[in-house]
């Protein structure tokens, strides 16, 4: 089988490699030794915070919420009011869509897709990797209120994406909302949130199992781009987050019910590096396929992005 034109040109993708049977990992997952990940990296003595955001007004969830922003640009929220069955409806569209034959599954390959708010791609930019990342992703590009850009969606996942989406957006503002306030920022404008959520992208990764995990990257090391990110990730772990000393990872466990928030490049810029974009990546499975979807609140495509007025307000 010519590897490039199977998963790449064909857009069978990773899962289409993995499902017709790998004896040995391909050198194009194999990645150096020293970018491998060690178990010996892992940093047990921190742990992110889990913050229970049943009352946003309280003044502590917010001081919980800003301080985590700052020391570790890493939280875990609990009680913000997706049900566990949205929760739970959600990854299990996930495995629906990758569980769909190479040919259903294909339609949405990058490229060639059936729409332009949907595309299936793998690894994170495989023309330029010198090794993949083991992982497929399906992308959407979600606008709030707009019914035509989603006629076209797998059916599999499109209402549960279009539902999920819209519990999220709540959560996003409240988010912001808390972070900007500490920020001195009193109210968030028009212009303003167009700057942090114009965009807003949700990603639904799979990760194979994977017959030699310690030799490759789910995900590799990275820091997102976005405003925040918040993520949803089922309960196999893998995920890790830099640790304070800059050395160290600290993992991120599964917490039933909860999602994982983090700060992205562009808040660190718009908060003048009070709230921290941290690197993360991700592990796969030796016998789970793991899925996560995290949504890239992201800034609008115009909007020009620099430390916030009220942060430079002393020079
Ligand atoms: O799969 C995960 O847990 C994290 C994924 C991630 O970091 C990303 O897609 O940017
Ligand atoms: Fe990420």
């Amino acid at each position: 089988m010519d590897f490039t034109d199977f998963v790449l040109i064909k857009g069978n993708g990773l899962k289409g490699l993995v499902d017709a049977g790998l004896e040995t990992l391909p050198q194009q997952y194999i990645q150096p030794p020293e970018q491998r990940f060690d178990l010996s990296q892992v940093i047990t003595e921190e742990s992110l915070p889990l913050i229970d955001v049943s009352n946003w007004d309280d003044p502590e969830v917010a001081k919980s919420i800003c301080e985590a922003a700052s020391k570790w640009g890493f939280f875990q929220i609990i009680n913000h009011g997706i049900t566990m069955e949205a929760l739970e409806s959600m990854k299990s569209a996930v495995h629906g869509f990758f569980g769909l034959p190479n040919d259903e599954r294909r339609k949405y390959w990058k490229g060639q897709s059936v729409s332009d708010t949907v595309w299936l791609k793998t690894s994170f930019v495989p023309e330029k990797e010198k090794v993949l990342e083991w992982k497929d992703t399906l992308c959407f590009r979600y606008i709030p209120e707009d019914d035509g850009s989603s006629s076209l969606w797998p059916p599999i996942c499109k209402d549960q994406v279009l539902d999920y989406m819209k519990a999220a957006e709540t959560i996003i503002k409240r988010l912001l909302e808390v972070l900007l306030k500490s920020l001195n920022v009193k109210e968030i404008d028009k212009p303003t949130e167009y700057a942090l959520m114009g965009s807003l992208l949700i990603n639904l990764n799979y990760y194979p199992h994977c017959p030699k995990p310690e030799l490759t990257a789910g995900s590799g090391p990275h820091a997102d781009a976005s405003t925040i990110t918040i993520l949803l990730q089922d309960d196999i772990g893998g995920l890790y987050v830099r640790g304070t000393d800059g050395e160290g990872w600290i993992h991120v466990p599964p917490v039933e019910g909860a999602l994982v928030v983090n700060i992205g490049d562009v808040l660190q810029i718009m908060s003048n590096d009070r709230y921290k974009s941290i690197e993360h990546r991700v592990v796969a499975n030796r016998s789970k396929n793991r899925v996560s979807i995290p949504i890239f609140v992201n800034p609008g495509a115009e909007a020009l992005i620099g430390p916030l007025p009220e942060v430079v307000a002393s020079g």
